[in-house]
């Protein structure tokens, strides 16, 4: 597939340029515009399916709002490339998630455009309300536009924003982009009441009608609204949440119709208040293998255009799959076992357990808080929750993990996957903050497995319980381990106890997780020895006193921040017992990692340069 002879595209660099064309000529501008998605995303990987199914409302809305003036907040964000294009970056798109490129996000720092920054899901509201707010207090006419998925709406911080906007009144727009999806099939309640909202066929016949009078009679209005206030009620089988919320709520939609939106765009940005204009889109819209299998076509890598052929799938097993294939295995034997996800069933493999045991595995949506919560009540209602959150995300549950928790000593497993630095997804995905900000609370331990075999036995070990408050076992993305691992029994592992892998001489090289191989690596090279601390919390203070006793010079490696991580806590210890040698610690420092490959990443923040400069230290 080749994108030439476009008419539009290439002339199109701002919102001004858009703003130039006939409702006719946007619809083929959007053509266009997917066409071009589709072949870099081909080549240069990216978020596909959602970028594809929000190409019509891209374009619409800077069509009829005046962003930057007026402000537009994309929810996760993943679905903004159509426009990244529009607001002058088409030519830095082959950039796009690459080291020192394009976020794949919206970045304040990178384009006016970008009204506020994302990658985790349901702030949208929240922000575009704190924006309506302060054009109120500052008197200008300035609009706030939040657009957030229906898979974003069941994240609780969205109703926070919801219910304060109803009761502020500000001139606030929501755009529901229900695509009926969220990365795997979205789920709960809401779901089902969308689809109500979308498929309540007569609902929908009377509602057109209602439309487009509204569209070309203004007088009637008011009268008009009060018909179609009371239709819905009749029509559908609740009365609508968001009006009940105080909203005026406007739809549903065809969000790739590109001319109805815009109409419908029009006629609300002279409606002040707040207000909801639900919309249905498809998911990979313009791309038939993506508009039949959402959840692949999420984020799909390389693929073939032309075919939609993407590479021969990998034949070793990642972290994820490892974990999935051992929660079932353990949940096979021990029927207390549960496992719940917020949202990742794919992502995190929790998705082999929900098919082979449906009845034991749950996916909660994007609820980090009340996942975490949830599994509380199952352990203090008897069952061993393990709770699969990515590390990132699970920073919107640290007080769930406190309060619900470790404070009242359940015994929940929380495995946090993708820790570390996670490559191109940048700043917002990095899982780097877990042990900092877990550490300093009690009734938690702190595992991170150098290997996949690791994992299973301290996934083993975790399920037998014993032990109070919450087991974070932290891995991260990625992995390559042959298929065999599974064959390895589980066995126990003595919490708090490490390992030495290797001795030497002057130095010793302290690792965790999968900072084992650079630590074996570099002691090597150095002639000292590596310990694997396998638990930063709590420490192997056997282990740390053999270390202070045989080596004068001590080197943490750590896949997380300086601050606070594991280094510190090594350093502490140290201090408590007055060791007299030289402590460094050796992770990320004091900045917000951007994207890029994982392993340029980490010479960017030059980690082996300031391991080596440290292995040389006499
Ligand atoms: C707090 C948080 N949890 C989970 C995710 C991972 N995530 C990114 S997009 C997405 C699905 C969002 O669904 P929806 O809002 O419907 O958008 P769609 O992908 O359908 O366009 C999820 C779960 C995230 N980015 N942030
Ligand atoms: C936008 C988002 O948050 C997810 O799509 C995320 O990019 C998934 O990351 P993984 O590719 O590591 O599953
Ligand atoms: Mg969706």
């Amino acid at each position: 597939m080749e994108i030439c002879d476009t008419k539009y595209l290439v002339k199109i660099d701002s919102p001004a340029d858009l703003k130039l064309l006939s409702l006719d000529e946007l619809k083929i501008y959007c053509r266009e515009l997917r066409d071009f998605l589709i072949d870099e995303l081909s080549k240069n990987p990216g978020h596909f399916g959602s970028s594809l199914g929000a190409v019509e409302l891209a374009v619409a809305i800077h069509y009829v709002y005046d962003i930057p003036e007026d402000k537009l907040v994309w929810d996760v964000g993943h679905q903004a490339y159509a426009h990244k294009i529009i607001t002058g970056r088409r030519d830095a798109f082959p950039t796009n998630r690459k080291l020192g490129g394009l976020s794949g996000f919206p970045k304040m720092s990178e384009s006016e455009y970008d009204s506020f920054g994302a990658g985790h899901a349901s702030t949208s509201i929240s922000a575009a309300l704190g924006m309506a707010v302060a054009a109120r207090l500052k008197k200008s006419r300035s609009k706030a536009i939040a657009v957030i998925g229906d898979g974003s709406m069941t994240g609780g911080l969205a109703f926070e924003g919801l219910n304060n906007a109803g009761a502020e009144k500000a001139d606030l727009l929501v755009i529901l982009n229900d695509n009926n999806h969220s990365i795997d099939p979205n789920v709960g309640a809401l779901k089902e009441y969308f689809l109500d909202l979308t498929t309540s066929r007569r609902y929908n016949r009377m509602k057109i009608h209602i439309w487009n009078l509204l569209g070309f009679s203004p007088r009637f209005r008011r009268f008009l609204q009060k018909i179609e206030h009371g239709a819905k009620s009749f029509f559908l089988h609740q009365s609508n949440v968001f009006e009940s919320l105080g909203f005026r709520y406007f739809g549903p939609t065809d969000g790739n119709d590109v001319v109805s939106l815009v109409r419908a765009l029009r006629d609300l940005r002279e409606i002040g208040g707040a207000k909801l204009l639900h919309i249905y889109t498809t998911k990979g819209k313009g791309y038939e293998p993506a508009e039949q299998n959402h959840t692949e076509w999420h984020a799909p890598g390389k693929f073939d255009p032309n075919t939609g052929e993407k590479g021969v799938a990998a034949q070793t097993l990642r972290y994820q799959d490892v974990f999935g294939y051992t929660i079932l295995e353990l949940a096979r034997t021990n029927e207390i076992i549960v496992g719940v996800t917020p949202a990742m069933p794919t992502g995190c493999s929790l998705n082999i357990m929900m098919e082979a045991m449906p009845e034991r595995a749950f996916d909660v949506g994007i609820a980090e808080g009340h996942a975490v919560t949830f599994a509380a009540g199952m352990a203090a209602a008897g069952l061993m929750p393990f709770c699969n959150i990515y590390s990132s995300f699970s920073q919107r549950s640290i007080d769930n993990i406190i309060h619900d928790v470790a404070l009242q000593g359940l015994e929940v497993v929380l495995c946090l996957d993708r820790a570390g630095l996670v490559g191109e997804d940048g700043a917002t995905h990095h899982g780097v903050f877990d042990i900092a900000l877990l550490r300093a609370v009690p009734n938690i331990i702190i595992a991170a497995p150098a290997d996949a075999v690791e994992l299973r036995n301290i996934m083993y070990t975790a399920s037998l319980g014993g032990y109070k408050g919450c087991f974070v076992i932290r891995y991260p993305r990625g992995g390559a381990f042959p298929k065999d691992v599974l064959n390895h029994e589980c066995s126990l592992v003595e919490i708090g106890r490490g390992r030495k892998i290797s001795g030497g001489e002057r130095v010793a090289i302290l690792s965790l997780g999968d900072m084992f191989e650079v630590a074996a690596q570099a002691a090597a090279s150095c002639g000292g020895a590596h310990y694997d601390l396998r638990f930063a919390k709590p420490l192997d203070s056997a282990l740390l006193d053999e270390v202070a006793a045989n080596y004068g010079q001590v080197i943490v490696c750590e896949n997380g921040v300086e601050a606070g991580g594991v280094g510190s806590a090594v350093l502490e210890y140290f201090a408590r017992k007055g060791y007299k040698g030289d402590v460094r610690v050796v992770g990320i420092g004091d900045e917000f990692v951007e994207q890029g490959s994982v392993s340029q990443l980490w010479e960017q923040v030059g980690f082996r340069e300031k391991l080596l400069k440290m292995t040389s230290l006499k």
